[in-house]
């Protein structure tokens, strides 16, 4: 992202710190819609809405640091995904992006299938109802017990992660007399063009087993000579973030070269291939992402085309998009408590949150916008930094943010696209109790997960 020079509002000097600016906004009071979850609006008097709910009554109600997710906009997201890639394509939300009982039932309902990637995350998805053979269990380090319980819950498949694991699926199958249905997930050694904690399919990491140097041929080979597997397919996933589908076209490339191989050898045509996840989504009015229907276009240009010059039938697609279903469709809650203007720096803003509830600017200094949203204000825009509460300089929220300059304590800001990797990221630091999950949607309002309280964390502490 570009740094330039801007004016950063009345408290600062003409040359601006260190950071990634973009100009400051025409209007702070805009809420983009790129950014925001569908129904979320500006009222007359300037109050932001979301389902019709002022979030000044929503903070009253729920307190603040809240998420607030917009129910109407997740469903039309599954429905968009299933519709973009048909009925002859499965689509399996991650949900490690945020899962709770209530997201299980909407994806249900939809017609979602669900991928889950340990054993609390499948017993959330049983409980709520998700049929198992619509959920795909992945992980490259699942325990003998989560996949006794997966194999006997009897979900649709388990994408096997390395040699070991071969061996302990079959053997798990075997002693429950059934026949797993697997897929075997390659590194296809494609550099994903994002953040380097979140990029999965270079060689040198730990999913997946590589096609480089025969060894995805040789986890084939081992699949299929084992009676308590079924292999229907190969799975890969390159990344997280991802705009440029360059390397959804090389990793496809590879993968369906793998299943020319491996009917060369074994005369087997695998059905399926997994395409994986990680589509990218607006953080902030410069991510121009993809619609469902030009990436389910794209991909199955590409599938469509290599299988054709391979000679080989087209696999059924699956994808496992997590961020782009769930990320959009909510925002952070926070309410501001010390506004501390540094003099040719930047004005901190801290808010009654932090990295407990949004590790992610800390962890892959991502980027995020920011508003104010209990009002609306004419003032100057301001260079502002919002940060938690927690004892950490790293504690940042939104990096480089322009707010307006007559911010003050008690005024609500609100954190776009904070629906993935948020919550279900959240931790209990400096016993940070963590934040409820509220769904709104057509003027109502319900926890869905609630707020943590003192009370659980003492539970905990046994001592
Ligand atoms: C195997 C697999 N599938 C799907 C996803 C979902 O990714 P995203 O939420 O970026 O779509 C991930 C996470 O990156 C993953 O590891
Ligand atoms: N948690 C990451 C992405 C990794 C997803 C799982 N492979 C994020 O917030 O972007």
């Amino acid at each position: 992202m570009s740094r330039s020079a801007h004016p950063a509002g009345p408290r600062h000097a003409d040359v601006l710190p260190e950071g990634h600016y973009t100009a400051p906004p025409a209007d702070l009071n805009t809420l983009d819609p790129k950014v925001w979850a569908r129904t979320v609006a500006r009222d007359e008097q300037g109050i932001a809405t979301v389902a019709g709910l002022r979030v000044t009554d929503l903070a009253e109600e729920f307190g603040t640091p809240a998420y607030f997710l917009d129910e109407t906009d997740f469903r039309a997201r599954c429905r968009a995904w299933a519709d973009a890639f048909g009925p002859d394509a499965d689509v399996f939300y991650a949900g490690k992006a945020f899962l709770s009982r209530a997201i299980v039932r909407w994806l249900y309902e939809e017609g979602l299938n669900l991928d889950v990637c340990s054993g609390g995350e499948l017993a959330t998805a049983l409980s709520a109802g998700m049929p198992a053979e619509r959920i795909a269990f992945h992980g490259n380090n699942k325990s003998e017990a989560e996949i006794l319980r997966a194999v006997e819950a009897g979900v649709g498949r388990i994408v096997l992660d390395s040699f070991q694991e071969i061996v302990r699926v079959a053997h798990v199958a075997r002693s429950l007399g059934k026949r797993q249905r697997v897929q075997i997930r390659v590194t296809v050694g494609v550099e994903a063009h994002t953040h380097e904690f979140i990029a999965t399919a270079h060689e040198d990491q730990k999913f997946g087993i590589a096609l480089a140097g025969g060894q995805a041929a040789e986890a084939v080979r081992r699949a299929l000579a084992l009676d308590g597997l079924e292999l229907i397919g190969i799975h890969s996933h390159i990344g997280s973030q991802i705009f440029d589908m360059a390397g959804f076209e090389v990793s496809a490339r590879r993968v369906v070269q793998l299943l020319a191989d491996v009917r060369d050898e074994h005369g087997v045509e695998l059905p399926e291939i997994d395409l994986g996840g990680g589509l990218g989504i607006a953080y902030t009015s410069e991510d121009d992402p993809r619609e469902p229907h030009e990436i389910a276009k794209a991909l199955s240009e590409i599938v469509t085309r290599e299988c054709e010059a391979a000679g080989l039938r087209t696999p059924r697609i699956s994808v496992e998009p997590g961020r782009a279903i769930v990320g959009p469709t909510a925002f952070t809650l926070y309410r501001v408590g010390t506004v501390k203007p540094l003099e040719g720096l930047r004005t901190y803003v801290s808010v009654d949150g932090g990295m407990s509830d949004n590790i992610r600017t800390a962890l892959y200094d991502a980027e995020y916008s920011v508003s104010l949203v209990s009002r609306a204000s004419d003032a100057e825009p301001m260079l502002s930094r919002v940060v938690g509460k927690h004892c950490e300089s790293g504690d940042i929220v939104v990096r480089d943010a322009f707010l307006p300059a007559d911010l003050a304590p008690g005024d609500l800001l609100a954190v776009p696209a904070t629906g993935a990797y948020c919550r279900s990221m959240a931790s209990n630091y400096n016993h940070a109790l963590r934040p409820p999950v509220v769904a709104v949607r057509d003027g109502e309002a319900r926890v869905i997960v609630r707020r943590e309280t003192e009370e659980d964390l003492l539970r905990l502490d046994v001592g």
